[in-house]
This record gives C-alpha cells, sequence and structure tokens, in this order.
C-alpha cells in the first residue's frame, strides 16, 4: 500500500469528501477493485476513430453518404475482412447494403432468386465485419449500442470465439430462425446501422452546415439524432444562430441567402417559416423592376418554374435593401466595430446612380431603390418594419429551428481541443508579423487576442441567444454573433470585408475583392502553428489544427495540407456551387489508431444511383501520418480522465483499507 506514511494519510484526509461521495458509487473494496481493472482494460484497447467533416453547406445527400461509408472506412473493414474470398463487385454490393440497408433490401427482394441462400450468406457476412468493427470496445460500449430488440442474439453471434467453432450448429441455427420468423430484413438492418454505429466513434463538424444547398435542415436533423458529435460553429452557423436568436439583420440575411440560392424550400418546409409576407411586400414595391441581378443561383440542383424565379428574385431584392439597412442599424450603435467602410446606402449618390467608396466613384448598375430615403437611408419604411416584425415573429417561433439552434449552443463553441487536435472554422486573427491580434470587445473598449479572444466570442453568443433578462446584454451579444459572420475581425468570417452589396450593384469586378486575413499567409508557416499550440496549451510536436471555410482549390494544385503537415483544411467543397473551383466534392478527415488519413471525393451523384447503382463516391485516401506504435485508448483525452479516475479510486481504497472510510 503506498499510504504508509503520516503524511499520506494526510493527504487520504483532505480528500475526504469527495472520497466519501465516490464510495457511495463504490461502496466495498470489491466493487472499487472491479471498476479499476475494468477503467485499466479500456486503457489499452485501440483509440476509436474520429471523423471530420466541414462545410457541408446543406448538401444533405453528400453528407448523408459520407457519414454512412463513414469515408471509405466501411468498405476498408469489409476489405480487411472479406478481401481474399470476396470480389469487388461483391465487396461493393454489401458496402451498399449496410449504408443503405432498407433501400438496397427492396432492390433485393426484386432481384433475387434464393432469398434464404442470400440472407444466411448475408447475415453471416455482416456478423463478421460488425466483429471486426467492434474489435476496438468493450463489450459494454457494444453492448449499449445495439438494438434493443436484437441485443442478446447479436451479442451471442458477435462474441464467437475461434474455439467455439463446435458452437456452428448453434449459430446457425439462429441464423435459420431469424429467418424462419420472417425477422431476417429487420436483422439485417439493426446489423447495418450497427456497423456504421461502430465504425465512426465520434464526428466533428468544423462549420457551416447552413446555406447555398437545399438540406441544411435534414443535416441538423441527422446530427441530433447521431452518437456522438461536437460542431465547431462556422459564419455561417452562427449567422443562423443569431437569425434564431432575434437579431434582425440576421433573419434578413439569412432570407437573402435562401433566396439568393433560390433555397425556400429550407426556410418554409423545413422551419416553417411563412414567406408569403415577403413575396407580398416584394410584388408591391419591385413589381415593375425585373430585379435582374437578383436572378437565383441555380448551381445547387434546385429546380423552378420561371415565374417562381421571377417572384424570388423580387424577394431577393426586397430583403437585401433591408438587410443594408438593418446592417447600418448595428454598425452605426457599435462602432468599436469598425464598419463604417460597410455604410454602404449613405455612400449612394441616389440622383446621379454612382456610389463612392474608398474615394473612387462607380456607376450602379440598378438604381431602383423604391423604399430607401437618401436623407435617412437606413430607416425601415412602415412596411418594411412590419415585414421584419413578421418574419421575426416566426424565426422566434420555429420551434424546429429553436430545437437545432440550441443543439448548436450545446454541441458547439468557438474551438475544440481533441485528442491533441486543435479545430475551428476559419482562422485567427494576427497581425501581419503573427502576433495574435488584439480586438476591442463591449463598449469598455478591453481588448481580447488569441484563445481569450475565442472564449469571450463563445460566451457572448450564447449571452445573445440566453440572455433574455438582460435585454441589453441580449443584443450585445445577437450584435457580436452578427459580427463573427462577416465582421473584419471575426475568426470564423478572416475577410477585411464582405462585399455583398458590390457584386450585386456594380460590375466593376475590382470592388467585389475581399481581402483575406493574414493569418491565411500565415499558415503556411509551421513556426506560426506552433504559436498558436502553445496559446491553446497544446503540444507543438504532436499537435494539428484543422480548418475549414477556404475551400482548396486543388484544381489548380492547392494542398489541404500545410505548415509541414501542422495544419490541414478540409473545405474541398461539398457545396455544388463551389465545385466548379475546387475540381472535387471535398475533404474529409478520419484519424483512428493508426493515425491521420486525408479523403478526397469526387462529386456526389444521387443516393438513388449510389443505391441502384452501387455506386459509392469515389475517393482517394492519403495517410498524412502515421503512428509508430499503434495509438490506445490510454494516449487520448479521455484515456487521461481514465487514469485520473485510476487514481482516484485507488485512493479510495487506500481509504477503505486504513479504515478512513467504512465498506457497505
Ligand atoms: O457565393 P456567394 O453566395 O456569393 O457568397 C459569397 C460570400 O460568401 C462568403 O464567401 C462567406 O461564405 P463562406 O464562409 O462559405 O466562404 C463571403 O466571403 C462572400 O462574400
Ligand atoms: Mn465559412
Amino acid at each position: 500500500m503506498p499510504y504508509s506514511s503520516e503524511d499520506a494519510v494526510l493527504d487520504l484526509k483532505q480528500e475526504l469528501r469527495y472520497l466519501k461521495l465516490l464510495s457511495k458509487q463504490f461502496p466495498t473494496i470489491a466493487s472499487a477493485c472491479t471498476e479499476i481493472i475494468n477503467l485499466q482494460a479500456i486503457l489499452n484497447l485501440p483509440k476509436s476513430t474520429e471523423h471530420f467533416l466541414s462545410d457541408i453547406h446543406g448538401e444533405y445527400e453528400s453528407f448523408n453518404h459520407v457519414l454512412r461509408n463513414g469515408s471509405g472506412n466501411i468498405k476498408r473493414k469489409i476489405t480487411e475482412v472479406f478481401g481474399d474470398i470476396m470480389s469487388e463487385k461483391e465487396i461493393k454490393s454489401l458496402a451498399t447494403l449496410i449504408y443503405y440497408p432498407e433501400q438496397k433490401l427492396e432492390i433485393i427482394h426484386k432481384q433475387e432468386e434464393n432469398i434464404e441462400e442470400w440472407y444466411k450468406i448475408t447475415i453471416y457476412r455482416l456478423i463478421e465485419v460488425s466483429r471486426k468493427a467492434a474489435f476496438k470496445y468493450t463489450r459494454m460500449k457494444v453492448r449499449k449500442a445495439l438494438p434493443a430488440e436484437f441485443a442478446y442474439i447479436i451479442e451471442e453471434l458477435m462474441h464467437r470465439g475461434p474455439e467455439e467453432y463446435d458452437k456452428e450448429e448453434y449459430y446457425s441455427e439462429i441464423i435459420n430462425s431469424i429467418i424462419r420468423v420472417g425477422r431476417a430484413d429487420e436483422f439485417i438492418i439493426a446489423m447495418s446501422k450497427l456497423i456504421q454505429r461502430l465504425v465512426i466513434d465520434r464526428l466533428h463538424i468544423v462549420g457551416d452546415i447552413f446555406d447555398r444547398g437545399p438540406g441544411a435542415e435534414k443535416v441538423m436533423e441527422t446530427l441530433l439524432n447521431y452518437h456522438s458529435v461536437d460542431i465547431q460553429w462556422g459564419n455561417h452557423d452562427v449567422l443562423w444562430m443569431a437569425a434564431a436568436a432575434g437579431s434582425e439583420a440576421s433573419i434578413a440575411t439569412v432570407i437573402r441567402i435562401c433566396t439568393r440560392y433560390a433555397n425556400l424550400d429550407t426556410i418554409e418546409d423545413g422551419y416553417g417559416i411563412n414567406m408569403l409576407p415577403l413575396a407580398t411586400f416584394a410584388l408591391e414595391f419591385y413589381g415593375d423592376d425585373e430585379c435582374v441581378q437578383f436572378k437565383p443561383k441555380l448551381e445547387n440542383g434546385i429546380v423552378c418554374t420561371d415565374n417562381d424565379l421571377k417572384l424570388i428574385a423580387k424577394m431577393h431584392k426586397a430583403i437585401s435593401v433591408i438587410q443594408f439597412k438593418l446592417e447600418g442599424e448595428i454598425i452605426k450603435r457599435r462602432p468599436h466595430f469598425c464598419m463604417e467602410d460597410r455604410l454602404i446606402l449613405e455612400k449612394i449618390n441616389y440622383d446621379e446612380g454612382t456610389i463612392e467608396l474608398s474615394g473612387k466613384i462607380y456607376k450602379l448598375n440598378d438604381t431602383n431603390f423604391p423604399t430607401v430615403d437618401p436623407m435617412s437611408p437606413y430607416k425601415l419604411t412602415k412596411e418594411e418594419r412590419d415585414l421584419i416584425d413578421k418574419l421575426k415573429f416566426s424565426f422566434l417561433n420555429s420551434e424546429k429551428l429553436q430545437k437545432h439552434i440550441r443543439f448548436l449552443l450545446s454541441n458547439g463553441s468557438m474551438y475544440l481541443k481533441f485528442n491533441s487536435n486543435l479545430l475551428y472554422h476559419g482562422c485567427i486573427p494576427v497581425n501581419e508579423d503573427g502576433t495574435f491580434k488584439k480586438v476591442k470587445i463591449g463598449s469598455s473598449g478591453k481588448c481580447y487576442s488569441g484563445k481569450a479572444y475565442f472564449d469571450r466570442l463563445d460566451t457572448l453568443v450564447r449571452e445573445g441567444y440566453f440572455h433574455e433578462n438582460n435585454p441589453e446584454a441580449k443584443l450585445y451579444g445577437m450584435d457580436i454573433t452578427w459580427y463573427l459572420w462577416t465582421g473584419p475581425d471575426s475568426p470564423l468570417f478572416g475577410k477585411d470585408k464582405m462585399t455583398t452589396f458590390e457584386r450585386y450593384f456594380i460590375d466593376d469586378k475590382e470592388t467585389h475583392k475581399e481581402k483575406k486575413s493574414h493569418y491565411f499567409k500565415l499558415e503556411e508557416s509551421e513556426k506560426m502553428c506552433r504559436i498558436i499550440f502553445e496559446e491553446f496549451g497544446l503540444n507543438p510536436d504532436t499537435s494539428h489544427i484543422i480548418n475549414g471555410h477556404v475551400p482548396v482549390k486543388s484544381k489548380s494544385g492547392e494542398s489541404p495540407i500545410k505548415a509541414n503537415g501542422k495544419l490541414i483544411v478540409i473545405d474541398g467543397g461539398f457545396s455544388k456551387a463551389y465545385q466548379g473551383t475546387t475540381g472535387i466534392a471535398g475533404y474529409t478527415l478520419t484519424y483512428n489508431s493508426y493515425g491521420l488519413l486525408l479523403v478526397s471525393h469526387d462529386p456526389f451523384e444521387s443516393t438513388q444511383k449510389a443505391i441502384e447503382e452501387e455506386k459509392d463516391i469515389h475517393s482517394t485516401t492519403m495517410v498524412l501520418e502515421k503512428e509508430l506504435e499503434r495509438k490506445r485508448v490510454r494516449d487520448t483525452d479521455n484515456g487521461k480522465e481514465i487514469t485520473e479516475q485510476i487514481k482516484d479510486l485507488e485512493m479510495l481504497l487506500d481509504a477503505y483499507r486504513i479504515g478512513l472510510i467504512k465498506e457497505q
């Protein structure tokens, strides 16, 4: 026993209150010992697999596919088990079944002549793959993941050891009876979902779930039901969060982006927000305006009739003007945001149809501003006010939207440190020389930089949503959340300005440029990354930064791996609107016990093709870092916690043994 000296006993006495609490959970020496042995066993298991995705931008189908195939992980497992005896075609078929069991079974029933034989072979194969996938976990963890209905049977089948081959008959009898009682389909579905569940232990979403594509709300529903997920907020996510909190400028911007991509389904069908008030308003004030610059972009595959497009263009322009007005209000009430250059509406010469930007006059390609009073350009007309009030009411009262945003708050944050990786969406504000930029927050003028800046922003975002009983703090929190969407020192945005107005109203492309933060030059430097790791309390030798936000133009030879492998950017463009520039459909990352794997995906055609033609996304896997020694749970953050728990339990044992606490 380590505790023999008086000092040691004194140590124990100091922890007495805590140890007494712990003794309620482990009331005897035997129970504490059992727990120590269990925890010790977990520490020796291989590290489980993490999966990193980012910039999903409403592309539900591709997201869903990558999630189901675990970025190629499921196929890898099948190949490991059956690579020698199954053909490529059979492997593909089994993989498709595991990804989409319900749909695939329907097809099988139409095609398969000897369904009983197929069931037998398939169930056997699924059991073998699930054994492989469960290998890293304790029985207890696997048990928790099992569907209740088949829990007992699956456990029996999975834990058959090689020495138990005489049990062969027993197992085939189980399989036969599953088939006989007509539960084979349900069993196959349950097994497939179990494999999906086991292959990925933790999902990280490095921001930008929302906007552009049509299915953000479905992505959110999937995440809500996922077994283990964290989210690092992206600029598009915080925009929706601010809107759901009641920030009027953010509500207008969310709707503007939906109209820009003709994506009204998300807002109307997904979140039940009625767009009729905006449509009637737009027809009344922009009825004769063709709103040419506001024709929606349709790269995301959304199909619309000509008449719909005409109406959406008018809604798009109407809400854009309202956005510019409401943004003006924030910029004026928060001078420390330093965004005066975005006070666009007062820079317009309404008689001449021109605008002055940075001392230069530009011609506007559209001069119809029926709701703007040049004397007070930011003032909403009565009708605009009514409209915004209605929209705000809908946002605040959309049950589903509020549920999704609360999930983003509970499972999300500005950044995350996880197993020696530092995850954040965009950047860290830095000066040209690489020092962390000091940014003013609040009217007191207090400055924050580096990690402290991220931490402060994280708190303010939450205040913007939750601080109902302090309206001033709530408004400030909402304004900051909006700032995170578009402000020059926002770590989630990372550009000097968002030239939304210019891209609609000025032809000269020079004005459309958005200058990226110094961070994006310095991200190539290992030295910079090392400074960042120090700042966030991570080991510079073993850590990585994982970012999203900036589409990697792999078509033009850009690499997602920067700073000697210290920084990885995984925005390769799930977003169809960006695939032309990136040339691929995104990068994802997996981190298993053998190391980091970067996967680049070709564009995904459709779920239907994936099922019917067994067309998986073609993806290329690149080993980024291979562990010299296989990583164990003991090497992870969770492992560190378990080690602490073991220490506590050992103290409890000592307390029992010297009679400081009595067994119960
Ligand atoms: O492609 P769109 O719809 O014109 O949006 C462009 C705007 O989106 C942004 O790129 C921000 O969105 P991302 O975070 O996806 O990059 C702005 O910098 C830019 O002004
Ligand atoms: Mn982004």
